[in-house]
């Protein structure tokens, strides 16, 4: 994800033309010998350790870094680097924050290719989606470099003279927490409002994919930020729990699964400490048999196999009016069946490995239950090796279409966070609104007609924080982005994401005497 400005705008073989930094690095020969913490402005060891971890490229199945978690002392360093920073950040004008964060804007458009093809190799996503990632990153420092410089207060007259004015003033050291899915992408989304609002953060990527937050890092720095102003630590639940613990922590915002955000939650309920919740998903994508079959196919992929289907928004419960069921699941399949597996580098695959091991056996998991419960495995589903010899041990899978789908199935209630489609058939649009909203989550929704009075009418009754109408999965960073009910609250991107960052200030100005009481 995400697409923006369509795909048009985006010609890989236009970039393939153009002469890259990166030409050494390919599947199956990029390890990290740099440390990968960052704090005070440069690449440091912890200070201290709170076990190992090993980072994979899923392509391969190899392992491309061997790194230290960060102990209680680690985090408190750089808790307290960017505390520094804070107080020299904070005094900046909107307007010198603004040149900062669109230097650093520049300098990941700059190195856009070496940047996305670190991500391909550490997530697995293919390389043409690695770089819209990128691109969304860049957008989101640009947009917010915008809102730097026009962040305003309000002047409110009062009686005799006397006035007040609001001033929005930053929280102080907000921690990142991030999933493995989108690395870049959810680094940038979080640091570049925040830092736009004139506070520091610390950055704890997932440790499956350690390595891409590091390049923001340097690139901030260059960019000119003060030293400490974004700090990585890296590690899992442990290092995680000291950073929404830490007294010196004023917000925390956290990317991924909601066991692990009701966690994050209680945690900061302790500090009193704001969080923001972007949390997974099981979201409904409805088609009505009115709606342009081509672009409702090509809708349903989106929603369903970017980045191996491990995307939060997915639309995984795909409803189809029972008119059209048969052509759609048809043209679907036939789609799916197409779509190129393999070298995650390689300009023209769209799918590439899943995460790791465990989370490919786990998704096979959901298709062996679904069939169990009565599914029927259309295509897909089960283990892909690809040719290329250097590729037996990386962890692919086909795209998979369930049909003969029921609501109380597991593959349609638990978010599966793999290339798994489940289509269920529906008849009337009061029914199908009733099935999508039966779901705890509520991240995201779509729907596929050509009449605008019901395409209004029904996503103003999907319980989800973003619906989509003819088309899914675009993300543009102008609008906000985030959950209902289990999927969390708080906002990323848009206009209002400056209000997770910051705090009001209100002053009252007495122009005449003090009229006592006493
Ligand atoms: N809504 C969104 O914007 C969004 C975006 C991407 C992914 N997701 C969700 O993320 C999930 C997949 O990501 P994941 O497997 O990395 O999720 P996860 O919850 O296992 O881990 C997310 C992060 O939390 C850290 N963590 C784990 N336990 C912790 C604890 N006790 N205290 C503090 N930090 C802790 C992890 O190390 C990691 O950095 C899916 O559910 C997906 O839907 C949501
Ligand atoms: C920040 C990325 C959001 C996509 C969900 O997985």
């Amino acid at each position: 994800m995400f697409l923006r400005a369509g795909l048009a705008t985006l010609s890989p073989l236009v970039r393939s033309l153009q002469p890259s930094p990166v030409a050494a690095m390919s599947t199956g020969t990029f390890v990290v010998s740099q440390p990968l913490n960052y704090r005070g402005g440069a690449r440091v060891e912890p200070a201290d350790a709170s076990g190992t971890e090993k980072a994979f490229e899923p392509a391969t199945g190899r392992v491309i870094a061997t790194f230290t978690c960060s102990g209680e002392k680690e985090v408190n360093l750089a808790v307290q680097n960017a505390k520094a920073a804070f107080k020299i950040w904070r005094q900046k004008s909107g307007m010198e924050r603004c040149q900062i964060l669109l230097e650093a804007a520049r300098i990941i458009r700059e190195r856009e290719d070496e940047i996305a093809t670190v991500e391909c190799i550490n997530n697995g996503k293919s390389i043409f989606e690695a770089r819209l990632d990128i691109d969304t990153s860049w957008q989101c420092l640009e947009y917010y470099a915008g809102l730097a410089a026009s962040m305003a207060g309000e002047h409110i007259q009062l009686p005799g003279g006397s006035f007040g004015y609001t001033r929005r003033e930053p929280l102080g050291v907000c921690v990142g927490i991030g999933a493995w899915n989108y690395p870049f992408q959810i680094a940038s989304w979080k640091s570049a409002p925040a830092l736009a609002c004139g506070n520091a953060m610390v950055f704890k990527p997932s440790p499956f994919t350690p390595v891409s937050a590091l390049l923001l890092a340097e690139i901030y720095t260059e960019a000119g930020v003060p030293p400490g102003l974004f700090n990585v630590v890296q590690g899992g639940a442990a290092t995680g729990q000291f950073l929404c613990q830490h007294h010196d922590v004023a917000k925390v915002s956290f990317t991924g699964s909601v066991p692990t955000g009701m966690k994050i939650m209680e945690m900061s309920a302790k500090g009193i400490k704001p969080v923001t919740l972007e949390l997974g998903g099981k979201s409904p994508l409805i088609i009505f048999s009115d709606c342009d079959m081509n672009n409702a196919v090509k809708g349903a992929l989106m929603a369903n196999f970017l980045t191996q289907g491990q995307v939060c928004c997915n639309g995984t419960r795909v409803f189809v009016q029972k008119e059209i069921l048969d052509k759609f699941t048809e043209e679907v399949v036939k789609q799916t069946q197409r779509i190129k597996i393999g070298d995650p580098l390689l300009e023209d695959t769209r799918m590439g490995p899943l995460i790791n091991r465990p989370h490919l056996e786990r998704v096979l998991g959901f298709v062996k239950v679904a069939k169990e419960q009565g599914a029927k495995v259309l295509c897909g589903g089960d283990i892909y090796v690809p040719e290329d010899p250097k590729l037996k041990d990386g962890y692919y899978m086909r795209p998979c279409v369930l049909t003969n789908c029921r609501d109380d199935m597991t593959c349609v209630k638990e978010e599966i966070f793999g290339p798994v489609m489940s289509i269920l058939s529906f008849d009337t649009e009061a029914e199908v609104l009733e099935r999508a909203n039966d779901t705890t989550f509520g991240l995201a929704a779509g729907v596929f007609t050509r009449d605008i009075q019901r395409a209004h009418r029904v996503v103003a009754e999907l319980q989800a924080g973003t619906c989509f109408i003819n088309n899914y999965n675009v993300s543009p960073v102008e609008l906000p982005f985030g959950g209902y009910k289990k999927s969390g609250f708080g906002r990323e991107n848009g206009r209002v994401t400056i209000e997770y960052y910051s705090q009001l200030k209100t002053v009252c100005v007495e122009m005449g005497d003090v009229e006592s009481a006493f």
